[in-house]
């Protein structure tokens, strides 16, 4: 059997970090060596999680559990401020970054593409693992060809720290590339209620939800002469995610550079 891909998982007692540990324990190609959290310094993941996860203890600190480890890869679902300094030091270190948290600039994914490259190490930022979701975008660039009027909803569970979605921007980033920047609805409108029309990028607009009950959903509405087109999806649990994640702790051991979006690793 081949040699097996070593895991860090970073946020591992959060929603995602949890289910990822999951996915990866099961996963026979990857090994489960390290978690890394902000609190539970010392605590055996097995005694948090409920999971097989052998000798692994939890760690606060990030630098010495991937130099310990040896890891491969590290995977990152925390905070946007705190998943910044984890990508610089993993990239560093030469281990591999395979990013679910959102929140970052066109210009920090550049510099990491460069600091990757210069490192021979492949990266991969996903503002979203689900394939459902990726394909969701997909269509959504080739309708906004023909129907180029667009407005996004992007529905989360309220505990949700960054708006709009890391997905919707992407959403927004692969329409912009298919269609002319144009302005939407009437020029003389105005808003009674400040924010009633949504974020603004490009002339689109983007409307975040955020209530208890939802995990990750996004429709993207597209209006024509006559008609409307709905392109949705619902990510209705986080096993949603993990096909993704795990298929991404693989590819990114054979590539340089730090890839943005999933897409890339599929089509
Ligand atoms: N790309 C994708 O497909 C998906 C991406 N996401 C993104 O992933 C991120 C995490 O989401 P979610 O799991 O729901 O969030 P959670 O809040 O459940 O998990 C975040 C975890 O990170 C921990 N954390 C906070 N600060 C640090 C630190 N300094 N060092 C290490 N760990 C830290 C938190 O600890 P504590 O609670 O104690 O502060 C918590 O355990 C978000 O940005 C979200 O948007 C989510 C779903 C899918
Ligand atoms: O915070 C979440 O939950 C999610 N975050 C990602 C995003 O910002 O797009 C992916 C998914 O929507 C779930």
């Amino acid at each position: 059997m081949a040699e097996q891909i070593r895991v860090v998982v970073v946020g591992a007692k959060g929603r995602m970090g949890r289910e990822t540990v999951k996915a990866i324990i099961n996963d026979e190609a990857l090994a489960f060596v390290g978690a890394v959290d902000r609190t539970l310094d010392g605590v055996p993941v097995s005694q948090v999680l409920g999971l097989d996860a052998g000798e692994v203890q939890f760690s606060t600190d990030l630098e010495k559990t991937l130099l310990e480890t040896q890891a491969d890869v590290m995977v990152d679902f925390t905070t946007p401020a705190v998943m910044k300094g984890n990508i610089d030091k993993a990239i560093a270190l030469g281990v591999r970054p395979v990013v679910g948290t959102t929140g970052m600039t066109p210009e920090e994914i550049a510099a990491w593409d460069a600091a990757c490259k210069e490192r021979g190490i492949g990266g991969l930022i996903a503002p979203n693992f689900a394939i459902g979701a990726i394909l969701m975008m997909r269509f959504a660039a080739e309708a906004a060809k023909f129907l180029p009027h667009v407005e996004i909803i992007e529905m989360h569970h309220d505990q949700k720290l960054d708006a709009p979605s890391g997905t919707a921007i992407k959403t927004l980033e692969l329409i912009a590339q298919e269609r002319e920047k144009m302005g939407q609805g009437h020029p003389n409108e105005h808003e009674t209620i400040a924010g009633s029309r949504g974020g603004d990028y490009e002339g689109m607009r983007v409307h975040s939800v955020r209530l208890p009950g939802y995990v990750a959903h996004q429709q993207v509405i597209f209006g024509g002469l006559g008609q409307t087109l709905t392109i949705r999806h619902d990510s209705i649990n986080r096993e949603s995610f993990m096909p993704g994640v795990v298929l991404s702790c693989k590819e990114v051991m054979k590539y340089e550079g730090m890839v943005y979006g999933l897409e890339n690793l599929l089509f």
